[in-house]
């Protein structure tokens, strides 16, 4: 492996086709890290979980799930419980500045998703009379299954770094939709970094020293947290549950359905609108922030609830249906002769049958920002989605869900970007290196 300090000793743990590989950080004379305790951490030189030498199990939770791979990591792979998203404008005109910026951040990326810290010796092996490498936080603390998945904003394929000719199709900003209320300081951005952790402390702590690293370079635009994820990305996972409490991603695409996958989340080469071979192997991210009034929902009976959704609340079931994962019956009539799922129900409107065969990866998050200043919670869905066209897919499906969805009465969106997420890197190689040759 390329990165100084970094070696794969072992592999920790495999979930169906969605493999979660483990890598400990080396000790190998460089004065970096090495592992500790029952799984990969940033601390001292005890055998890591599943290690020779060890007698401590894995935990999956704890795992470093692998920075390189075909995709990049954070799109497929297990949603983690806690998100750091951040939205980063490049304020410097100097490409050079970018492209080592891009590099950089590869170097440290791949160190934190290890468990190391972000630059060997970074906690003090500067010495006295430097500024740390590493903010420090997440010293000690395990790998916690970190993922950081990068993308490219429509704004940075502008004249600022003759990046004009290498913008893809897909990537245009989205239109409006009826009912959007879009806060310019909750929207955009040239670059994005989507850090995903089982510890929140360690996904805040790899955009903190992501955005160090940038200093200069780049200037933060909006950033949001979350602390519970609302979708599944692997069937080995349990749906979790959204602010409405209604179980979440049921029938989201998931790691295992490989031709789904390909169909509708990775970009291939010859795709028209994708970007070409820079772009192969990636995918598109829409991101949402979608205010729950929560206050309001909570005064709303059950029934209600579950004919907005169009499942019910406690198993999830399609209305109709009796168990999570039966097949949604959109023709299927209830006692009072109307359709057991009504017309305008959320997942219904979703449905691909109802869009032309369109489906899309979705990995958001819950939120709870404080209060509204008037008496309410500012809480939500940080909706996250893949695919590998927005504008034939994220776009009709919005579209159909602001003219006739009855969750509308309920929610708000207030803050919307779209990015490029490119492949995957090999060994050596960085973030923007394909973009820039
Ligand atoms: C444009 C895409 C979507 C937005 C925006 C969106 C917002 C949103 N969704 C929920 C709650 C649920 N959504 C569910 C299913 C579902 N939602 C979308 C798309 C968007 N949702 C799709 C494609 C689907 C799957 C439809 C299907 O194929 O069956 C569900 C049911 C469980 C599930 O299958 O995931 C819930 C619950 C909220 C609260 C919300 C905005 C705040
Ligand atoms: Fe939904």
């Amino acid at each position: 492996m390329s990165t100084e300090g970094l070696s794969r000793r072992h592999l920790i743990g495999a979930s169906g086709s969605a493999a979660v590989a483990g890598i400990v950080v080396g000790a190998a004379g460089t004065g970096a890290l090495a592992p500790r305790g029952n799984t990969v951490t940033r601390g001292d030189d005890a055998p890591a979980a599943g290690a020779p030498g060890s007698t401590t199990p894995a935990l999956a939770l704890d795992a470093a799930i692998p920075f390189r791979g075909v995709h990049q990591a954070g799109i497929v792979t297990p949603a983690q419980d806690r998100l750091h998203f951040v939205a980063l404008d490049v304020v410097t005109k100097d490409a050079a500045q970018l492209r080592e910026l891009l590099k950089a951040w590869t170097r440290a990326a791949e160190r934190m998703t290890a468990g190391a810290e972000a630059a060997p010796g970074g906690l003090v092996g500067g010495g006295p009379n430097r500024a740390p490498e590493d903010t420090g936080e997440a010293y000690g603390l395990p790998a916690s299954g970190l993922t950081i998945t990068i993308g490219y904003g429509p704004s940075l394929f502008d004249d600022r770094f003759g990046l004009a000719s290498r913008k893809p199709v897909a990537l245009e900003e989205l239109p409006a939709f009826a009912g959007d209320q879009l806060d310019p300081k909750r929207s955009g951005g040239d670059l994005c970094l989507q850090a995903c952790a089982n510890d929140p402390q360690v996904a805040v702590h790899a955009v903190r020293n992501l955005v160090r690293l940038g200093f200069g370079i780049v200037a933060v635009r909006w950033s949001q947290l979350g602390f519970g994820r609302t979708s599944s990305t692997s069937t080995a996972q349990a749906t979790p549950r959204n602010m409405f409490g209604f179980k979440d991603g049921t029938n989201n695409v998931k790691a295992e359905q490989l031709e789904d996958l390909a169909q509708h989340v990775w970009v291939a080469k010859d795709d028209e609108t994708g970007g070409g071979a820079w772009m192969a192997g990636g995918s598109y991210l829409v991101a949402r922030r979608i205010r729950m009034h929560i206050e309001v929902w909570d005064r709303t009976p059950l029934q209600e609830q579950e004919d907005i959704i169009g499942r019910d609340k406690k198993e999830g079931a399609p209305l109709g249906q009796a168990k999570e994962f039966d097949t949604l019956d959109f023709a299927k009539k209830g006692p009072d002769g109307e359709t057991a799922i009504p017309v305008n129900a959320h997942v219904r409107l979703a449905h691909a049958s109802q869009l032309g065969g369109v489906r899309i990866l979705r990995r958001g998050y819950n939120f709870t920002d404080g209060s509204d200043g008037v008496g309410h919670l500012d809480a939500g869905l940080f909706f996250l989605a893949y695919m590998r066209d927005p504008g034939r897919q994220f776009v009709p499906m919005q579209r159909a869900l602001a003219k006739a969805d009855v969750l509308n009465e309920y929610i708000e969106h207030n803050g919307s970007a779209v990015f490029a997420c490119p492949p995957g890197l090999a060994d050596g190689e960085y973030w923007g290196q394909a973009l820039f040759a």
